[in-house]
């Protein structure tokens, strides 16, 4: 097995000006460069009593308010440096670049098998002819079969139109795409398309899938995890130290995509080892990243209730047979400090009562973005977290998520972090 870790030699250069920077990450703390958010839109005003559950969200957000949230988080990051690229600009740009990302786009979001193939025909047809920005709005938000423009002849021969009641879906809103850490993640210098678990989210990917594939920004920048055969989601993916990745195994990657990332990862020479971390398929745990960030190089925050029962699977490569190795399981800090060279991960005393841990936990205090070794933001909420944080030394710049948080995310689940300086 080799503990060289090779990535490719791309730089971000692209068509239209390029990065001052290289496109990549190999750790959680590298000084974060840009990044790619999601300002929440239209989508969640699609949310309602009735169906929120079933689109992952535990209340109905205020969505002004929401947005008012996300411009001040968005800011934070451009008055510490970074350059911050929205979603949905990136995706209306690579509409208005590119006709393939165009049909690609509308044929993810039309589905015949929901609306019958006249329908479908009709419906795509009329949105190969909107403009870009309109295009992106529907693929983000949605549309009602109220709002569906239908021909004459789709409105006298569509039984689905008819039996359909108005405010039902005929394209499902994508309200978690704030949450941009799930579907996609880079890697070294290239890029992986994740494969959401759960319906109520899947077709995000085909999203970011078409901004990489399609925007010039992204022109020559290569792929990892290309197969995509198993549930893998970015909020399960910690990039340790260089060559070392956590993969959480939960509610949503399950270890048959852990496995197989795992495999690619080797394959790629992007990981020397990948540990596998069991978390609860619990709503409050669906992703490793919500009971565990990296706050500085050698140090993460960790929910405290799970600090002693948590454990991993160290998977590495022995490259002269070219098989992958299984250890038994054993406690994640040990396994995870081997893995990285290190003598001691430290684990920040947060020191809480089980229940203001536990409060704290649902409210995302574990879920911290770092902008640089030893400083993060998080929310404001979370005061006995950040006091601990602080008390440890790490830096920690607050926001306000009152809205944002009835998602169930914190600021690392709503970062894709694009470039952040190697260690
Ligand atoms: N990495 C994360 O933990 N992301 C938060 C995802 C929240 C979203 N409502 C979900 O259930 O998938």
């Amino acid at each position: 097995m080799t503990r060289e870790v090779q990535p490719d030699a791309t730089v971000g250069e692209s068509a239209d000006g390029g990065w001052d920077y290289e496109l990549g990450a190999d750790s959680e703390v590298g000084t974060l460069r840009a990044v790619m958010l999601h300002r929440p839109g239209d989508e969640l005003r699609r949310l309602t009593p009735r169906n929120s559950d079933q689109l992952l969200f535990d209340g109905i957000p205020w969505v002004d308010r929401a947005q008012e949230e996300h411009d001040a988080f968005a800011q934070v990051l451009r008055d510490r440096g970074v350059d911050v690229y929205l979603l949905d600009d990136l995706l209306t740009e690579t509409i208005a670049h590119s006709g393939a990302a165009r049909i690609q786009g509308i044929a993810a979001a039309v589905s015949p098998r929901r609306l019958g193939a006249h329908l479908a025909e009709d419906l795509a047809k009329h949105l190969r002819g909107l403009p870009p920005a309109e295009l992106a709005h529907v693929l983000t938000a949605g549309m009602t079969f109220d709002e569906l423009p239908l021909t004459p002849s789709a409105q006298r021969s569509s039984l689905v139109r008819r039996m359909h009641h108005g405010p039902e879906f005929a394209i499902e809103p994508l309200p978690n795409l704030l949450f941009t850490r799930d579907s996609s993640f880079w890697i070294g210098s290239r890029f992986a398309i994740t494969s959401l678990a759960l319906p109520a989210r899947a077709r995000e990917t085909s999203l970011t899938d078409l901004i990489y594939a399609h925007h010039p920004r992204f022109t020559g920048v290569r792929r990892a995890y290309e197969s995509q055969v198993a549930p893998v989601e970015g909020g399960d993916v910690l990039l340790l130290a260089p060559g070392v990745v956590a993969v959480g195994v939960g509610e949503r990657t399950t270890p048959a995509g852990a496995e197989a990332l795992a495999r690619s990862l080797f394959d790629d020479h992007l990981a020397h080892t990948v540990l596998a971390v069991p978390i609860e398929q619990r709503r409050a745990f669906m992703h490793l990243d919500t009971v565990c960030t990296m706050v500085d190089t050698d140090a993460v925050v960790m929910y405290p209730n799970i600090r002693e029962h948590m454990t991993a699977f160290t998977l590495t490569h022995d490259v002269d047979t070219d098989t992958v190795e299984v250890s038994d399981e054993r406690p994640f800090v040990e396994a995870a400090a081997e893995a990285m060279g290190i003598e001691k991960l430290r684990v920040i005393d947060t020191g809480l009562d089980p229940v203001t841990a536990e409060r704290e936990q649902w409210d995302d205090g574990n879920n911290t973005l770092a902008l640089a070794p030893g400083v993060v933001v998080s929310y404001n909420r979370t005061v006995e977290t950040n006091r601990r944080l602080r008390d440890s030394g790490i830096e920690v710049i607050e926001i306000e998520g009152r809205e944002l948080g009835s998602g169930r995310g914190g600021p690392r689940c709503m970062s894709c972090p694009l470039a952040r300086d190697l260690l």
